[in-house]
């Protein structure tokens, strides 16, 4: 796996700063979307839309990791590239700008000129232009003076670079812009170099940040020229199970499970050791050819974990309604939204709502169940048919439900339980924007907003190959989860609000007595707000009485509550555990011993470092 590490190191120093042979071809497919996709006059002159203040400001607060990281860089690109003319941009993932570098004698010309906070250079409002074709595609682009789509930004020159997260996806885009002339005269090939390398700073920095409670590897390739490669990092654990890699490593790695004695060649006590031994100096791994060399400096964790995992999960957990804002800027913007959450948590009561309150209100919302229709079905009713396109074919074909969203919304729900075949075709509606039906000769122009929801866990279906990564990377650039009931924090408000909805429904007037609303409260509810509904309307129904009661709720719904009530009792009472308690028991007991130290305890054990990692995970423990 050596040579792997040496290709991506070197691929990483080719890449960076050289204009990709590709982007004239790039540029002209851009320039066709901006035509018949975004549909937009290249001579329009109008005001493009700006963010207000408070927007802005939640903006920001959303995009607070990546700013709280990316600012020192744009302020270092600033200190290089400012004297020489240059404005600079750093986006979110739709294009919506959230900070901005000039001097101060150019900033009112630059703003004038659109180059300001809260505006959005999105290709779906700007056409081709560098931060909207660098999201489109998501790779690095120079767009000069001419090869904007509109004229109103023909005189300047833009240099875009995506920048991704530690989990390759799309957080923003780090732009440099200038007078077309300007450019010419300073370089636009140095504000390209210089903004590729802040970037590649950048995402080391969220790298580092992100995975700080791990290991991390920073290899390096040397090869006796003053230009080194870019470090490669991977991110790993005590036992040696490869937690992440920088972006170029992660794709060549794909997503298999990978130890990092498989990557570097060493044992991971023999990393550790070292590192231990040694903090900050580089250890020398191979000599691939002549003068190279390859070294790693292994960083120990900064932070211990501090939280418990109920505590981690609540600060993970969205406040209600909470980004509910972003997504209706999205949807404005056309990038895909992508809802998570078990079933019956909202994802449809959420995309109508994201609908009902974006420009295309007034447009149809048209929605597919996935998961619903036959394999066979799906694809006309995506896509549509023309007459005779198969046997049993309606004479006068069909429109699909994709044509029949044109101008709206399209939802699809249980996007997890989509063909692969047809996966290959959505994507292309997405990168197109165009549909062929059935039989056709040739493909539709639509302008769809896509939302698409699942209950599955879609990365790992990605990695057992069930779903496209390259669709998957497409739809979940916005994702939004929706928490299951049993962990929102306003289950209590959700609980009156839906007896209130029930009970305007049945035109009845009744409130909770003391058991039921325990009961409510104390029920983990697998069916979400669903089985919450469903179990109000039931009893609201039947209730006779001005409050409702414990007799009132549905038989089955009173059978479970008693049995979770019989289960807690039991856990209470220290009963509820299985079978493997003794060797649980005994790790637990060897890392009291050993105060928490896992080489103390697995000597102590008589097993290697990796096997009580290992058992550790099986068994759910966590080191203090
Ligand atoms: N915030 C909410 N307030 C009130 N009712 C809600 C809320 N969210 C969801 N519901 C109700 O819960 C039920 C299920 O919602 P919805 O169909 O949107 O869930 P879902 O996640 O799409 O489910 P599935 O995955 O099974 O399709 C509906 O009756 C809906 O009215």
């Amino acid at each position: 796996m050596l040579d792997a590490l040496i290709d991506v190191a070197r691929q990483g120093h080719d890449v960076a700063g050289h204009i990709p042979r590709e982007l004239p071809g790039r540029l002209a497919l851009s320039r066709r979307r901006s035509m018949t996709e975004h549909r937009l006059d290249a001579g329009d002159r109008g005001e493009a839309d700006v963010l207000t203040d408070p927007e802005l400001a939640h903006l920001r607060e959303e995009h607070e990791r990546l700013l709280r990281v990316a600012v020192p860089g744009l302020d270092w690109l600033h200190r290089q590239l400012g004297d020489l003319g240059f404005c600079l941009l750093l986006t979110d993932f739709s294009g919506a700008t959230l900070e901005t570098r000039a001097v101060d004698r150019r900033a009112g010309q630059f703003a004038s000129s659109g180059l300001r906070a809260g505006a959005c250079w999105s290709e779906q409002i700007q056409g081709t232009c560098g931060v909207g074709t660098a999201i489109v595609d998501q790779a690095p682009v120079l767009v000069h003076g001419q090869q904007h789509y509109l004229v109103r930004n023909h005189g300047i020159t833009c240099a875009a670079v995506p920048l991704f997260g530690p989990e390759v996806k799309l957080l923003g885009v780090l732009n440099a812009t200038a007078c077309a002339q300007d450019a010419q005269k300073f370089g636009q090939g140095l504000a390209y170099r210089l903004t590729q390398q802040t970037a590649v700073r950048i995402e080391q920095s969220l790298f580092m940040e992100h995975f700080a409670e791990h290991w991390i590897a920073r290899v390096r390739r040397q090869t006796g020229h003053w230009d080194d490669d870019p470090d490669v990092l991977i991110a790993f654990d005590e036992s040696g199970h490869v937690v992440g890699a920088s972006r170029q490593l992660s794709q060549r790695l794909g997503r298999r499970d990978w130890s990092i004695e498989a990557l570097l060649n060493q044992s991971v006590d023999g990393l550790i050791d070292f590192a231990r031994a040694h903090p900050g100096a580089p250890m020398h791994l191979a000599e691939p050819s002549g003068d190279d060399t390859l070294s790693a400096m292994i960083r120990a964790p900064r932070r211990v974990r501090r939280a418990g995992p109920a505590r981690a999960a609540a600060a993970r957990r969205p406040a209600p309604g909470d980004g509910l804002r972003r997504l209706e800027m999205l949807a404005n913007s056309k990038v895909p939204i992508l809802l998570l959450g078990e079933t019956g948590s909202g994802k449809e009561l959420t995309a109508k709502a994201i609908h009902a309150r974006s420009r295309r209100h007034d447009q149809p919302f048209v929605a597919i169940n996935c998961a619903a229709i036959p394999e066979n079905l799906i694809e006309s009713e995506l896509f549509g048919y023309r007459e005779g396109a198969f046997t049993g074919a309606r004479a006068r074909g069909s429109v699909g439900k994709i044509a029949q969203a044109d101008g709206g919304t399209l939802f699809l729900d249980e996007i997890g339980d989509m063909p692969l075949g047809l996966q290959t075709r959505l994507l292309r509606v997405l990168a197109e924007g165009e549909v062929l039906a059935l039989g056709a000769a040739t493909p539709q122009v639509v302008d769809i907003q896509i939302i698409c929801a699942t209950h599955r866990d879609l990365e790992a279906m990605v990695r057992a190959g069930q779903f496209r990564e390259d669709l998957y990377y497409r739809l979940n650039a916005a994702t939004h989860r929706l928490p299951p009931l049993r962990e929102r924090d306003d289950k209590p408000a959700l609980i009156r609000k839906v007896l209130a909805e029930e009970c305007a429904a049945a035109g009845k007037s009744v409130v909770l007595s003391d058991a039921v609303e325990a009961a409510l409260l104390a029920h983990p509810w697998p069916g979400n707000i669903r089985e919450l509904r469903n179990v109000l309307r039931y009893a609201i129904a039947v209730c006779l009485a001005p409050a409702l009661d414990w007799a009132d709720l549905p038989e089955t719904f009173r059978a479970t509550v008693a049995a979770e009530e019989g289960d807690r009792r039991r856990v209470r009472l220290g009963g509820g555990e299985t079978a493997s308690v003794p060797e649980r028991d005994r790790i637990v007991q060897a890392l009291e011993r050993t105060g928490g130290c896992a080489s103390a305890a697995s000597r102590a054990l008589g097993v290697s470092r990796s096997t009580l990692y290992r058992r550790l995970r099986q068994y759910g423990i966590r080191l203090p």
